[in-house]
């Protein structure tokens, strides 16, 4: 599975984890270039999440390499690959009562200080706090959130929840951001907004890989899509050539009523 002629940013090679007996991902080989938007698609329990997760070091991968700028990630634990610029956020983000949307933000940030640093180097700490804010500032208004930003995280809507999980995800200045159902369950008003907010940030040069069910999005945001099924990828086209992609029709066949559904979609 290639990429256009843009630089690779993230390369999966012969990627393979299971759960117990449950082969969840099976030799799946794909990358993604700097600058794309690519949808990840595939029927329910295909292996969406489980692959965002052993990208973004949240489960242990059981054989194969990731490789972000050429270098092997595959090994490393959440927070370093952080470190290195991929991002992510999280089907059901769940926020905590007792911080307010604005301290949520301002934790998101990278930059951490010790007692000991904070008292040899004050000034210095206090700098990087206060630019921690200019940021969170600016990302809580450009995501539609700086009216609540007083409130506690826990008290925003599900939709408002993604935003601000899309914010803290920015704070760390990540070169590539993987989101996970940014749209499921979400009004349609905001769902607007979550769409301008991440054509907004591609444009801006941000690298998004999007996990999602809904075709109308993947279409309105997408250039490129790559299918799972049962743990095997099975297309990486545009968009417009789901429909008449014989894999993908039959992945969504296979299924139940719902993957029909999906099919019925694809194929609009
Ligand atoms: N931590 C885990 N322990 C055991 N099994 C797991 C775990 N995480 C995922 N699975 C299994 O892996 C399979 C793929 O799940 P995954 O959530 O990756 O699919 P998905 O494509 O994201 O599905 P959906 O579209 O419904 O969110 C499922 O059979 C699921 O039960």
């Amino acid at each position: 599975m290639t990429t256009p002629n843009q630089e690779r940013l993230l390369e999966v090679a012969s990627l393979a984890k299971a759960f117990g007996g449950n082969r969840v991902l099976q030799d799946v080989n794909f990358s993604i270039g700097a600058g794309e938007i690519v949808g990840l698609l595939g029927p329910n329990g295909s292996g969406k999440s489980t692959l965002l997760n052993t990208i973004t070091g949240f489960e242990a991968i059981d054989n194969g390499a990731v490789r972000y700028r050429g270098q092997e990630i595959g090994r490393l634990g959440a927070h370093r690959i952080v470190e290195r610029g991929i991002a992510r956020t999280f089907q059901l983000p769940s926020m905590p009562s007792m911080m307010s949307v604005m301290e949520v933000a301002m934790a998101a940030a990278t930059t951490r200080h010790g007692l000991w640093e904070t008292l040899c180097n004050g000034a210095g700490v206090r700098g990087a706090e206060a630019a921690a804010r200019d940021k969170a500032t600016r990302l809580l208004h450009e995501l539609l959130l700086t009216h609540v930003r007083d409130l506690p995280a826990s008290a925003l809507s599900g939709g408002q929840k993604k935003l601000l999980g899309i914010v803290c995800a920015l704070m760390g200045d990540p070169q590539m951001v993987m989101l996970d159902e940014p749209t499921a369950g979400v009004h349609p008003n905001l769902r607007n907004d979550i769409v301008q907010a991440l054509k907004r940030l591609n444009r801006q040069g941000m690298t998004l890989v999007i996990v999602e069910h809904d075709m109308h999005f993947i279409r309105e945001v997408c250039t490129r899509c790559i299918v799972l099924d049962r743990g095997h990828i099975v297309a990486s086209c545009h968009p417009d050539e789901l429909s008449s992609n014989e894999r993908v029709l039959q992945a969504y066949l296979g299924g139940g009523a719902h993957q029909q559904a999906m099919a019925g979609e694809a194929a609009q």
